[in-house]
């Protein structure tokens, strides 16, 4: 099968390619198996796709000195999956590590990961089918490695960064054990919600004698924005991702792995994942005045309270006629702001979510919240201020929690992720 396809670039210039023939995944072996296409470019920072090109044919580049899906302008449909390993074998790991690797860059490029009707009348499909003719719709699929995947059973723990642990417990949250932790994970975005999930049931299908899924979440609409996007509103009706990461030098100071223990994890990140509950109910009840004082900007702009536009930098030392701070010291943005914490930042790429109502009819919904730091640290300091003083926290509850070390790009077709733990 031969294919038109854009590729994005590092320089953000949308190129049409023309792509030969993609090797395919057999469920037997796919240990060399290399995948189509894919240009060698920095997936260090994109723009948004030109008007012109229809976001059907948006494709990223998977390999590359980055994986995609960090630094890649969010897209506006997330599946997460975190999974298990059944299996004990170190041999069986290292086959659902190169299997996925060539479907991931399959699916990248908008191709089935085998055939979806075989020739053959008793033949198993290949591919489930359901994102046939869609188009890449700007897919990225991100691959981490949770600290369990380095304990006793596949003897890998020579190879685990010192940075990968378990969070600590942190005040303000109540964490359900049913969406916490995994040995591995995939975060898949699109623009379209079909091909995410395609994606993300192609791979667990393809292991699915080696791994089980451990929770998942369904993200309808992106709440962070990238270089030049508009910023999008989460549930509680603010602008969220206003003041995110967007410059080269940011994402260098603060998310790419430099220099770690372990040479696999540079030119990686460190993903945390916090599913956080909304009191949507209690939230709508509150007053106006007070919603602003929440988040330390008004709604309809998102300008911070010292200011008249979103992009405004907040002065969080200015005090109104009653001598108090105009952004209360206990808002969100007063607390988590760079000029508060030494300088700390983090790239958020968070997802509004919902699971419909609860048990007693509460409409259960919130913020998906995932962020990419070159060191856990950066989100502990800051999460550990946001929990404790926060006044957000009497409308939140986190209730999940994972940390997945996001190694780096994939040079080329053939190479898979964590082939450095079986040499
Ligand atoms: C530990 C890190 C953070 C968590 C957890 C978190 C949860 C969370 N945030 C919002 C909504 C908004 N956050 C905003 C800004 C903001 N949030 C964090 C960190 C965490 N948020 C940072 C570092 C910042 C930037 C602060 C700054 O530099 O000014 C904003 C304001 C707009 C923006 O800049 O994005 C909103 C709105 C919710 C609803 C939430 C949990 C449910
Ligand atoms: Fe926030």
């Amino acid at each position: 099968m031969s294919s038109h396809e854009s590729t994005e670039t590092s320089d953000g210039v949308s190129r049409r390619r023309f792509f030969g023939a993609g090797a395919t995944v057999s469920a037997a072996g796919a240990l060399a198996v290399g995948a189509a296409g894919g240009a060698l470019v920095a997936n260090s920072l994109h723009a948004e796709p030109a008007p012109s090109e229809p976001i059907s044919e948006r494709r990223y580049a998977f390999y590359d000195a980055h994986q995609a899906g960090i630094a890649t302008p969010p897209q506006d449909h997330l599946v997460f999956m975190s999974f298990d390993l059944t299996t004990q074998s170190a041999t069986e790991l290292q086959l659902v590590l190169a299997k996925w690797s060539a479907a991931m860059a399959q699916m990248c490029a908008g191709e089935p990961v085998g055939n979806v009707e075989p020739a053959r009348e008793q033949a198993v499909p290949v591919d489930t089918g359901e994102a046939m003719g869609m188009g890449p719709q700007g897919l990225t699929l991100t691959l981490g490695f949770g600290p369990s995947l380095f304990d006793q059973r596949f003897g890998l723990a020579k190879f685990k960064p010192k940075l990968l642990k378990d969070l600590p417990a942190m005040a303000g949250e109540s964490l359900d054990p049913a969406y916490v932790g995994g040995d591995l994970c995939i975060q898949a975005c699109a623009y379209d919600p079909q091909v995410a999930y395609h994606a993300v049931r192609n791979l667990a299908r393809m292991a699915r004698t080696q791994v089980k899924t451990r929770w998942t979440v369904l993200g309808f609409g992106r709440a962070s924005a990238g270089a030049n996007q508009s910023t999008p509103r989460n549930l509680m009706g603010f602008k969220d991702g206003t003041r995110n990461i967007t410059t080269p030098e940011d994402l260098q100071e603060h998310v790419w792995v430099e220099d770690s223990d372990q040479s696999w994890m540079d030119g990686g990140s460190y993903l945390v994942a916090r599913k956080i509950h909304m009191l949507i109910e209690t939230w709508d009840a509150d007053y106006i005045a007070d919603q602003h004082a929440v988040f330390g900007r008004n709604k309809t702009e998102g300008a911070p309270l010292t200011g008249k536009q979103e992009h405004d930098t907040p002065d969080f030392k200015a005090t109104g006629t009653d001598g108090k701070p105009v952004i209360p010291a206990d808002s969100h943005i007063a607390l988590a702001a760079h000029e508060n914490n030494g300088g700390t930042k983090i790239l958020r790429r968070g997802y509004n979510f919902t699971d419909g109502i609860d048990s007693v009819g509460r409409l259960d919904a919130g913020l998906f919240f995932l962020s990419f730091q070159k060191d856990p640290q950066q989100f502990i300091s800051l999460q550990s201020k946001l929990g404790a003083s926060d006044r957000l926290n009497e409308y939140i509850r986190h209730v999940g929690s994972a940390l997945f070390a996001v190694p780096r790009g994939l040079p080329e077709a053939g190479k898979y992720f964590g082939q450095e733990f079986f040499s």
